[in-house]
């Protein structure tokens, strides 16, 4: 070991290191090693291995021997042979002169330094003596005019954009925005450390392609999970370009953090998506049960659950938390307790409600934690509530328009286009079977001097009741039908026999001749009906409706108020 001699031989410069000519150009090894007391000494082996590493080195790198120790020289300090580990003659440093160059910190930063090697004083001796000096202070004084750094410096501290310069894979810049999307108080706290440290494992690949030192293009803007210093992850966008930084090759990287927007880009998805179910007629609980989802994926630690008011009743339709409070007592209520969810259970209800102010359900969440919905979250269930209303809306008119095209508005009975469908399934029906089958064509008698009378609108009222009175006299299996004004069609299926008709026909007679009460003035109808029996009246349908018809018009000839079979000879042999 040869530390015996340097403390004595040791004389504190006192001129720059520049001119200590003495070390580089003196011949004698004990001479040739004095230093200044803020030198480090590191000994090496051979092979360009650390041996030891001294308190000087240590604070002048700021790293604690045992951390580089067993190490290469060439990993601490960027010798000119850079990457080789070898021996100190192999690794380009000369010996008996101090060679200037660059040297990591273990905080990232890069200073300058001076080298100078000692050689073994015995030839058997295969530890090699590095002096270590920092000269960035010196540097710094001479160089500061030329310092190209520092305009750059001031102007990354001055972007709002998060701005990271790293060399050799470690921060060795970093602003005041970068700081604060990384979660850290100051720089320090960040320099030195590893880029891939903060950048989720999924994204190294793409990362280290795009951020490379050697690449010589800078790459555009790229998505990625980073990582803030406490762990938590967000959507970050960033780009990286080359750059040299204190004379030594660096990437600079510019990271955005885009959380809020691929939020609102997945909110928007999501809505669009349950629009287009909506708008190509999906079934309601499968569009319900989509927004839940919806909600559960975008609220954590919620689950979402929807009630439908069908009728007076809710109903639970879509959703996975089953257990929620009953709420349907009480719409009105509703908003009240969601404002109380603290001191209350976890959850959060509101009513779901259509364009003309009625509650169409209610809408809640339950957390898994007791705590208040978020203002995004309470934005995020606006907007489905909203979704909801027009998914249970859009299926109410499309229910009534169903409706509406089969029936009619006024009576709510079938329509002449459903009776017609009504009748071709008879017809195979019977065909298959041989069973016969009538069909009544019913013709109000005088309905117009009602009109005349007490109004349309009592007309509407008197027309209303009739058809009531009409469904009530037949059984679940027959079909009435209006056609429209005061005609209206029957269908008497599987009949027996015509004295069963008969019977029908007498029965909706007298219902039609009971008192009517509208607007507190009572009047009294009276109808005639034809009657069509399939086979012998008609093998099909337009034959049989206008038999029918026809018969009908003979009831009315023959004095209105009666029934008449359209072969007078079958009437004729039932009335026998
Ligand atoms: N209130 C009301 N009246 C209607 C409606 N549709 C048709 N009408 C009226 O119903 C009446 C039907 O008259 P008709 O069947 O031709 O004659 P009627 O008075 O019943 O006489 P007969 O059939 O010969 O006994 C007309 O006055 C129509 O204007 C409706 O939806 N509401």
């Amino acid at each position: 070991m040869h530390f015996a001699y340097r403390s004595a031989l040791s004389p504190k410069p006192t001129t720059s290191p520049s001119s200590q000519t003495a070390v580089n150009d003196g011949n004698d090894h004990e001479s040739m090693i004095f230093r200044s007391e803020c030198d480090g000494v590191i000994q090496i082996s051979q092979d360009g291995e650390v041996i030891s590493f001294d308190k000087e080195s240590e604070v002048m790198l700021g790293i604690r021997s045992e951390e580089v120790i067993g190490k290469c020289l060439s990993d601490i300090i960027a010798l000119p042979a850079r990457g080789e580990c070898n021996t100190g003659a192999r690794m380009n440093l000369p010996s008996n002169r101090w060679l200037q160059c660059h040297a990591n910190r273990a905080n990232g930063e890069i200073v300058s330094v001076e080298l100078a090697m000692a050689l073994p004083r015995a030839e058997s001796s295969s530890v090699l003596t590095v002096f270590i000096r920092n000269v960035a202070g010196t540097k710094h004084c001479t160089d500061e005019s030329a310092d190209s750094t520092i305009p750059y410096r001031q102007l990354v501290e001055l972007s709002p954009e998060a701005i990271l310069v790293y060399q050799h894979g470690k921060f060795t810049l970093l602003n005041q925005a970068a700081c604060r999307l990384l979660g850290a108080t100051c720089a320090s706290d960040l320099l030195g450390r590893e880029i891939f440290d903060f950048v989720n494992e999924d994204d190294h690949t793409a990362l280290h392609a795009s951020t490379h030192e050697d690449n010589p293009m800078p790459s555009p803007f790229i998505e990625q999970m980073w990582r803030r210093d406490d762990g938590t992850l967000f959507h970050a966008e960033m780009a990286a370009m080359p750059l040299l930084y204190n004379d030594a090759p660096a990437v600079q990287v510019v990271v955005r953090d885009i959380t809020e927007r691929k939020r609102l880009e997945s909110i928007q998805q999501g809505q669009n998506r349950i629009l287009n179910l909506v708008a190509t007629g999906s079934p309601l609980a499968e569009i319900l049960t989509e927004i839940a989802s919806f909600v559960e994926a975008h609220s954590p630690q919620c689950v979402c659950s929807i009630r439908l008011l069908d009728g007076s009743s809710f109903s639970q339709i879509a959703g996975t938390s089953a257990d929620l409070p009953d709420i349907s007592a009480s719409p009105t209520q509703i908003q009240l307790r969601a404002s109380n969810i603290v001191s209350d259970s976890p959850w959060s209800a509101q009513p779901i409600i259509g364009n003309a102010a009625q509650v169409l359900g209610t809408f809640a969440c339950r957390f898994n934690e007791s705590r208040n919905p978020s203002t995004e979250e309470l934005n995020l269930y606006s907007i489905c509530i909203r979704l909801a209303a027009i998914a249970i809306e859009s299926r109410t008119l499309q229910e009534r328009m169903r409706f509406l095209a089969h029936h009619d508005g006024l009576t709510r009975l079938p329509n002449r286009f459903l009776f017609k469908e009504y009748l071709e399934l008879a017809l195979c029906n019977a065909q298959r079977h041989s069973s016969p089958f009538a069909v009544f064509f019913l013709d109000l008698d005088k309905f117009k001097e009602i009109n005349d009378t007490l109004g349309h609108e009592a007309g509407d009222q008197v027309l209303r009741e009739i058809a009531g009175r009409l469904r009530g006299c037949l059984r679940h299996t027959d079909k009435i039908a209006r056609m429209g004004g005061d005609e209206f069609y029957i269908l008497i299926d599987n009949l027996t026999d015509a004295t069963y008709a008969r019977g029908v026909a007498q029965k909706l007679l007298d219902e039609v001749s009971r008192t009517i009460h509208v607007n507190r003035q009572e009047c009294r109808l009276s109808a005639s009906i034809g009657i069509a029996i399939y086979p012998g009246d008609g093998m099909d349908s337009q034959t049989l409706l206008r038999n029918a018809d026809s018969a009908m018009y003979r009831a009315k000839e023959l004095g209105k108020d009666r029934f008449r079979f359209y072969l007078t000879i079958n009437d004729e042999e039932i009335a026998a």
